[in-house]
């Protein structure tokens, strides 16, 4: 039989995978994390947002680990009165690229895998976890859950992803000049990635 695209072997922790620690200038088991940038549609506090708010959370191997919270509002809905699929997969992107943050950065999604496993209640609010898996050079596996209501409710989703470490070229190169520009590049300093 054919491998169903769930179980495709690029989301397989490779047996030479090594579990990364937090990075020594990441925040600690219970911090928060601020939000990476003041306009992203996941952890910012803007109005159209998921607007995640996120803790590193503790992980009993030694290994990097947050929790988000996330209240569903009803702008948000898909079938009435439910979540719509996709932003549950965009709030697996943001809590388990956050993750991959506390090990090193910048990282973006190569591969996410979502599978939604109960209906997501408008009004209810969703309890995410993260841990990183492994790390094989520049790949980073992670695996995430989504519950319902609290953080030992019942599980409505969970998530796979592969990220991959990039440098800044990634962003100098592909970026909007004028966000680059708002972050304080220089057009300059553009030219030059792309030349
Ligand atoms: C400067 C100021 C800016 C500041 C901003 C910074 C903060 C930003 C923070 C915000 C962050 C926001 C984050 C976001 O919003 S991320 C937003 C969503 N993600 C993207 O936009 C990424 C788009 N994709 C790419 O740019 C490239 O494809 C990447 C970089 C991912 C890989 O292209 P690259 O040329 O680098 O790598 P490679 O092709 O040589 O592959 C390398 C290895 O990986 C394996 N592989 C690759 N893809 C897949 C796949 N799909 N499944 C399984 N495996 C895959 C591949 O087989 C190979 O394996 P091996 O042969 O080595 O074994």
């Amino acid at each position: 039989m054919a491998a169903s695209p769930t179980t495709s072997p690029s989301l397989e922790l490779p047996a030479d995978a090594t579990l990364p620690e937090r990075h020594p200038e990441a925040p600690a088991p219970g911090e928060p994390i601020p939000p990476h940038s003041a306009v992203c549609f996941g952890c910012a506090d803007v109005p159209h947002g998921l607007r995640l708010e996120f803790r590193v959370a503790e992980d009993p191997a030694g290994g990097a680990a947050v929790a988000a919270r996330m209240v569903l509002r009803p702008d948000q809905q898909g079938a009435p009165g439910l979540l719509h699929g996709g932003l549950l997969t965009a709030a697996f992107d943001e809590v388990l690229g956050s993750v991959v943050a506390l090990v090193t950065r910048p990282c973006v999604t190569a591969r996410l895998e979502t599978d939604f496993r109960r209906p997501m209640p408008i009004g209810s609010t969703l309890w995410l976890h993260a841990r990183v898996d492994g790390r094989v050079g520049r790949k980073l596996y992670v695996t995430g859950t989504a519950r319902l209501d609290a953080e030992d409710g019942p599980v409505v989703g969970t998530a796979k992803a592969l990220f991959l470490k990039v440098g800044m070229e990634h962003f100098l190169r592909n970026s909007r000049p004028e966000d680059l520009e708002a972050l304080g590049v220089s057009a300059e300093q553009i030219r030059a990635a792309r030349s």
